[in-house]
């Protein structure tokens, strides 16, 4: 075995490489296009050490940046009012919520024909008289980002020129994001303006900001409530912490924050959003959001139940390859991933596909992240029926539409270890929305037999051999 754990210290190193070459976010591409708001968007001054190293946040950004629709989500939702005698119901409409006739014109020119799940118990809450805090935590993609910018929206006074509404995001990147909401549902408020609190954005000093809402990454937002008093952070009415999850995984944030969070006026109405509610985001949580409303959704929860899973047994790599080339043609009847354990791996693996003839896109670490949504956004589209990726680097990312995915190579944590959790996450999605699903598993030693084994035993879930020179198998395997 003495080759294995070579071969896994050296994926040891280029999945930890990757992760941390995930956040080459190639900034000066995105321009928000403020009203009013001078951005300068220098890459190198843009950067913290912190968010160089933090993949959640580029993953986030991902999902951002190729998600047009909103995740269905069938689950229930957890509403724990605060005060139980106030008026919390549920909106099926936007009427419903008798938003101010422009906000109803930007949303309706968003697309946006009903409210989300999170969205229609969130807002009556968010919009209550007396102002209500709130803690909200449902998955990404279920429309958290609309639904805070129209409470945003809602209270501020486009009359008064000084800054109202707060918003806080983890990065400069998911700042701009959640801008553009902020404009395209704002547009019919033309006296209405956005300032980016991020670093690189230089005013001159004893200024003072007219623009009525600011986003902008928690240091800079810092300094201009307090070291440079760019903002009074006692008019500001809405204070929101979006992507609370992604925000504590950045070291100095979450202090940032609760010492913005500090300088506010008590009756200021805080709500905090997060796709999860690890302990510490919890915790996070309570230490911002004074008395608070929760509303969780939870995620739909992962099942091997409706998936087929089968192993092949190999000598080699090239074997593996050889195995694959068989299979081709049943997986790409759907779209099919492809996961190996290295880049170098996949890169090899999309060459020698490509070789054969076959159509296929490579998803590596090494990309910036707009080459990766470029990539999954064509994958989406079905332009490519096989994507070949790295777990690393697919981690966290949604592909819905997968119905079939190959385990060129085992999940395995750093102790070379079977990681069920990694297992479950890219194959658990497959058999989603009632389809059937297909996850096929590349062994090819003992090691890796022993690894399925293991995972085998993990779920409780026998996982059939499967013989790829037998055509009937296969026919079998694609129906
Ligand atoms: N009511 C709606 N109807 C139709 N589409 C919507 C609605 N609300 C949001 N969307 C769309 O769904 C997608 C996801 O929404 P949004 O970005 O608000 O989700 P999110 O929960 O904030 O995600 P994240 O956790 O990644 O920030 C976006 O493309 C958005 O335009």
């Amino acid at each position: 075995m003495a080759t294995d754990s070579w071969a896994l210290a050296v994926d040891e190193q280029e999945a930890a490489a990757e992760s941390l070459s995930n956040l080459h976010l190639k900034e000066e591409k995105i321009k928000p296009e403020a009203n009013g708001a001078i951005v300068k968007t220098n890459a190198n001054e843009e950067k913290t050490d912190e968010e160089e190293k933090e993949d959640r946040a580029a993953q986030s950004l991902l999902n951002k940046l190729i998600r047009s629709n909103l995740v269905d989500n069938t689950n229930q939702v957890e509403v724990l009012q605060r005060d139980p005698s106030s008026p919390l119901y549920s909106v099926k409409s936007f009427e419903e919520l008798r938003l101010k006739p422009q906000l109803l014109q930007g949303v309706y020119a968003m697309g946006f024909n009903r409210p989300s799940k999170i969205q229609e118990n969130a807002l009556p809450l968010m919009l209550a008289e007396p102002s209500q805090n709130l803690i909200a935590q449902s998955q990404s993609g279920t429309g958290k980002t609309a639904a805070f910018v129209l409470a945003m929206l809602s209270q501020v006074e486009p009359a008064n020129r000084f800054p109202q509404c707060l918003c806080l995001s983890p990065t400069y990147e998911l700042a701009l994001q959640t801008g553009k909401v902020i404009e395209q549902m704002g547009k019919f408020y033309p006296e209405l303006k956005l300032a980016y609190a991020v670093r690189g954005n230089k005013l001159e000093r004893g200024q003072k900001i007219s623009e009525q809402i600011v986003i902008g990454t928690p240091g800079t937002v810092l300094d201009w409530c307090s070291k440079l008093k760019f903002i009074d952070p006692k008019k500001i009415k809405v204070f929101v912490l979006d992507e609370a999850d992604v925000m504590i995984a950045t070291q100095g944030h979450q202090d940032q924050s609760i010492r913005i969070q500090r300088m506010l006026p008590r009756n200021c109405q805080m709500l905090l959003f997060s796709a999860t509610f690890e302990d510490s985001v919890w915790k996070f949580a309570q230490k911002v959001v004074p008395d608070p409303n929760i509303i969780k959704l939870k995620r739909e929860e992962e099942t091997l139940d409706t998936i087929k899973q089968y192993y092949v047994l190999c000598n080699n790599r090239d074997e593996k390859f050889q195995a694959l080339c068989n299979l081709y043609g049943a997986i790409t009847i759907a779209q099919a991933m492809i996961f190996c354990h290295t880049r170098k791996t996949a890169s090899w693996l999309a060459a020698e596909l490509s070789k054969e003839g076959h159509q296929v896109a490579l998803l590596s670490g090494e990309m910036m992240v707009e080459q990766r949504a470029a990539v999954i956004e064509r994958f989406r589209e079905g332009k490519e029926k096989v994507l070949v990726t790295t777990n690393v680097c697919a981690r966290g990312i949604d592909v819905e539409q997968v119905s079939v995915v190959i385990n060129f190579d085992l999940p395995v944590d750093k102790d070379g270890n079977p990681d069920n959790e990694t297992y479950l996450h890219r194959i658990g999605r497959t058999g989603r929305f009632g389809k059937r699903g297909l996850a096929v598993n590349m062994v090819d030693s003992k090691h890796s037999m022993s690894i399925l084994n293991r995972i085998q035993e993990h779920f409780n879930k026998k996982i059939e051999r499967l013989d790829t020179d037998d055509l009937d198998e296969i026919e079998k395997i694609a129906n």
